[in-house]
């Protein structure tokens, strides 16, 4: 247990999700374009709640994706001037938004600075290091000069633009990129009002409750000593590169008793709670101590249930030779749990905040893996090559074939394989599929799930995947009790069956009954053929008789 403030680069410590957005406010007085600067910025025409001008309205805010980051936009609306003096001019609202925004966007016109303009700019002098001065209503090449006046109001940023007819926006833009550091934050964000939620697994005095009260800034997390205490996990939010994070700790939930070191150390329902609630998984080790075999069950929940799971060797500062050891660490988990051979591993000391950074960064690869998408056509392009190289073991019943394969969710990732038998089916070749999907299709460190579905003759599910257009797919692999071959020629695909799997044989179709008309036809068509051929005949053996 620590007391101290958060020192991880780029965490910042939130209170609601509100604030997990840089927050960009339109400030002006009436008349000078905000409605029509906010409209043109978020792509869409609000509503102007009262129209008439210099009437106090209340701010409106939107998202708006500023260079493929999430952002808030808000026209304070009612900075409203008076005559009488400068601490009634800003409504409680607006003052709150003033001092809560990352950007102000003061907006003045072109053509007119008038005393209202003048009182306001003042006002805003202290909020100058994160205001642009934005010159509005710059319609043409001839009003550009005037925009050299704005420059001695003396803010760092002056940008001229033309918001009804779009001019300047693209230099605004960049200025509020810049301002607002927007390449140190991730590009893609959760979704509105989703996180990244974090639990934190491990034995008693790995370190969680201390990793958990650094991130979120303040003390949610309390150790207790006493025996047998178990209490409910603990939950708090940060924010790290603009990102919202959940982490949950499960900190003492499982020590029954403190005497008896052989009690099983943690509550298995509580830990599968917690795993499900969860979309990453990071698991204390103390470094010191290494690892213990019952995180082994551990291991398997997590992996069982899909979830992103992080190896974190904790009090690294205690180590001498860190590089040495975790190396070695590496190496025994390789060794003593292949179930985690692609989980990422990372040394941390929570006391110190030392490369907590990395950990986070980690997670979010993680986390983004999880919630990766691959075309059924890439998958299907995938399993050719893999096939190629090596096709799944013969059994006594012939040969095992994969069809068709495509990716079924997200968080979890799984994947839905099509093949010829299901019973028997090779499990080292599932595993080589799963190993193949994480090095070739972009999830190298998660769990990856795959589901066989036998194939029926003519099944639903085939027919929607080669509407897809991954009918090549299906003449790549052999048909039943038929000996490996070489990749489908250009050919062979065109040959290739309806029911998608195995190369087309020439083998008769069964009559169908109700088929008698094209049965009918065929017979003519046979006829017709007989007779000419007889004409022909006749006419060669006049010939012969002429010549
Ligand atoms: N010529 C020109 N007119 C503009 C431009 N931008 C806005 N206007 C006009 O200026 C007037 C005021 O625009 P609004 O967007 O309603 O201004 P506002 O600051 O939201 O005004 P209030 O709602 O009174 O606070 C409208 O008639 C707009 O058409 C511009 O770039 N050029
Ligand atoms: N040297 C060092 N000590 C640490 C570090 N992190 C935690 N500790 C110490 O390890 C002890 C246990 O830390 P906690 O954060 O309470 O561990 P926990 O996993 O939450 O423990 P339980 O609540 O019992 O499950 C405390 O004395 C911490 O100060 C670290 O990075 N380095």
């Amino acid at each position: 247990m620590t007391d101290r403030q958060p020192s991880v680069p780029g965490v910042q410590s939130v209170a609601s999700l509100d604030e997990t957005l840089p927050l960009i406010a339109i400030v002006g007085r009436p008349n000078t374009g905000k409605s029509t600067l906010f409209n043109r910025l978020v792509g869409k025409r609000r509503m102007i709640t009262d129209p008439t001008p210099g009437v106090t309205r209340d701010p409106v805010s939107e998202h708006w994706m500023l260079g493929g980051h999430s952002v808030m936009l808000v026209d304070t609306g009612g900075v409203k001037l008076d005559r009488e003096g400068l601490d009634h001019l800003v409504s409680e609202k607006s003052l709150s938004i003033l001092e809560r925004a990352h950007v102000l966007i003061l907006l003045l016109e072109c053509t007119t600075l008038t005393p209202e303009d003048e009182m306001l700019v003042k006002h805003l002098r202290p909020y100058g290091d994160k205001t642009v001065l934005v010159v509005n209503k710059v319609d043409d090449y001839n009003r550009e000069t005037l925009v050299w006046n704005y420059h001695s109001l003396g803010y760092q940023r002056v940008v001229g633009i033309s918001a009804a007819h779009g001019l300047g926006i693209g230099d605004l833009e960049d200025t509020l990129m810049g301002m607002l550091d927007l390449d140190e934050r991730f590009d893609v964000l959760p979704q509105k009002d989703e996180r990244i939620k974090l639990a934190v697994l491990g034995k008693p005095n790995t370190g969680k409750s201390t990793l958990t009260n650094l991130l979120v800034g303040q003390e949610v997390s309390i150790v207790s000593d006493i025996p047998g205490t178990t209490r409910d996990v603990v939950s708090g939010d940060f924010l790290y590169k603009g990102t919202p994070f959940t982490i949950l700790d499960t900190a003492g939930i499982r020590r029954k008793s403190k005497v008896d070191e052989d009690v099983e150390y943690y509550s298995v329902n509580r830990a599968i709670k917690t795993i499900d609630e969860s979309n990453v998984v990071l698991l204390m080790i103390d470094a010191q101590e290494g690892i213990a075999d019952q995180d082994k069950k551990i291991a398997q929940l997590i992996v069982r249930r899909g979830k992103g799971v992080v190896l974190v060797l904790n009090k690294i500062d205690a180590l001498s030779g860190i590089q040495n050891q975790l190396e070695a660490i590496k190496d025994r988990v390789r060794f003593l749990f292949p179930v985690l051979t692609f989980a990422p591993l990372v040394g941390v000391s929570a006391l110190k905040a030392t490369d907590v950074h990395i950990l986070l960064d980690t997670v979010y690869a993680v986390w983004r893996q999880l919630n990766k998408r691959v075309d059924t056509a890439d998958v299907n392009n995938a399993l050719k090559r893999w096939s190629e190289a090596y096709q799944p073991p013969r059994s006594s019943s012939g040969y095992f074939k994969v069809y068709y394969g495509t990716q079924v969710s997200v968080a979890p990732v799984r994947f839905l394989f099509f093949v010829n038998k299901k019973p028997g089916f090779p499990e080292i070749y599932v595993q080589f599929l799963k190993n193949s999907i994480r090095r070739d299709l972009g999830f190298p460190s998660i769990p990856i799930e795959v589901e066989l579905r036998e194939r029926r003759r003519n099944p639903a599910g085939m027919a929607s995947l080669r509407s897809e257009g991954e009918g090549e797919m299906k003449s790549s692999v052999p048909a039943d009790n038929e000996k490996p071959r070489k990749p489908a020629s250009a050919s062979d695909t065109r040959k290739a069956q309806p029911e998608g799997g195995g190369r087309a044989k020439a083998a008769p179709k069964a009559r169908k009954p109700g088929n008698k008309a094209a049965k009918g036809k065929a017979d003519e068509r046979r006829a017709v053929s007989r007779k000419q051929s007889q004409q022909k005949k006749g006419r060669m053996e006049q010939k012969r008789a002429k010549g």
